[in-house]
């Protein structure tokens, strides 16, 4: 099976005509040049990528994508494997956090298994059954998936991120669920930053000082077995997951149809960074939602030369804290498009 062409096709660059534009309204709206400081340049970059001078979030796509990971078996998550399955049936019934917050923007929710060990539950509405395998290996001990295994997980993302387009998505968001999944997202950190297990690794859903520890030891093992430093698809191969993956293929997908994404915490992260090290001109296509509780997040953002717009100490995932953020993309968007400039207003610019 052949990888989706947004994995080998550079991404679309974005408008620099509409980027110069948008620079200069901002510069003639009733307010001191920067005052809106950061809103100020979202705006101006969303129009960049839009190719706009409107720029507008108000359809925004959220794909969620769930798999479940061998490495469960080392005792790494302060929750059982089951949940991965059972919070699916929560997405579909409308409680999980994403589900509210997705409800709450207007925002299309898509729910994705990419592989559960639970057989999927086919009555579930609006969940989507795209089954890679029944869960990863166990990547302390082989691969977590073959290369043919990530490559099928990829196209998962590429066509959930076909989908928003075609819905004319403004804004992509996807998510995570997975259990086990801050373990395989920490590996996938150390080896492609090359980075000391123990300065990624942290509690995940809640594990103690021993738990995370011993969570450490087990990434350590890992690298020692797969190594560090590969190309992107054997790296996600080998330490990745099926949801993990399809959310980089998302990302990827998104961008090369011009779909801005508003990247999540500690696993979408992850997930984006293996992306960017594929395509390094996808980094022009991301905006960073938040700072998760998670430790690892830290050093990720800042291998993407990433400033997340809030910092709230969330560590759920799903895309949840990317949803948080939307309400700050609108409401940069409702300024850039609906202020008044000092012409139309009458109102003195400095001398
Ligand atoms: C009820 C519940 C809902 C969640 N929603 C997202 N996660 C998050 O926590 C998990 C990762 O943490 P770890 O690596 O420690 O297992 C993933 O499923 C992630 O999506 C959840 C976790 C739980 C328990
Ligand atoms: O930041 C995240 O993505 C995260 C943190 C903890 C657990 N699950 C996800």
């Amino acid at each position: 099976m052949n990888a989706p062409s947004a994995w080998t096709v550079k991404p679309p660059a974005p408008d620099p005509a509409a980027r110069e534009r948008a620079r200069e309204r901002q510069n003639g709206l009733t307010k001191p040049r920067g005052s809106l400081g950061r809103l100020e340049q979202l705006a101006i970059t969303l129009c960049a990528l839009q190719a706009t001078d409107r720029p507008s979030v108000e359809r925004v796509a959220i794909s969620v994508f769930a798999g479940d990971h061998g490495v469960c078996t080392e005792g790494i998550s302060a929750f059982p494997q089951e949940v991965t399955a059972q919070m699916i049936a929560n997405f579909a019934s409308g409680g999980a956090a994403i589900s509210v917050l997705a409800n709450h923007l207007g925002a299309s929710l898509d729910v994705v298994n990419v592989g559960t060990v639970t057989p999927p539950d086919h009555q579930l509405p609006g969940v989507r059954h795209e089954m890679v395998s029944a869960g990863t290996a166990n990547l302390a001990r082989q691969p977590a998936m073959t290369d043919d295994q990530a490559v099928a997980a990829l196209r998962v993302g590429d066509t959930a991120a076909a989908r928003a387009a075609e819905n004319h998505g403004q804004l992509f968001i996807g998510g995570d669920m997975g259990i086990g999944n801050t373990t395989a997202a920490a590996a996938l950190a150390c080896a492609l930053l090359d980075e000391d297990p123990r300065n990624l690794v942290g509690p995940g859903t809640g594990l103690d000082s021993e738990g995370v520890s011993h969570k450490a030891r087990v990434v350590e093992r890992a690298l020692e077995r797969h190594g560090t430093g590969r190309e992107p698809l054997s790296v996600l191969a080998s330490l990745g997951g099926l949801e993990i993956a399809a959310l980089t293929g998302a990302i990827l997908g998104a961008a090369s149809r011009r779909i801005p994404v508003l990247v999540d915490g500690f696993i979408v992260s992850v997930a984006a960074l293996v992306a960017v090290r594929q395509q390094p001109a996808l980094r022009d296509w991301l905006f960073f939602a938040h700072r998760s509780a998670e430790p690892g997040h830290q050093r990720v953002l800042a291998a993407l030369d990433a400033q997340p717009l809030l910092d709230l100490g969330m560590r759920l995932g799903e895309g949840s804290g990317a949803a948080v953020a939307v309400p700050l993309m609108r409401l940069a968007c409702d300024l850039h498009n609906d202020m008044a400039s000092f012409e139309d207003a009458g109102v003195s610019n400095r001398s």
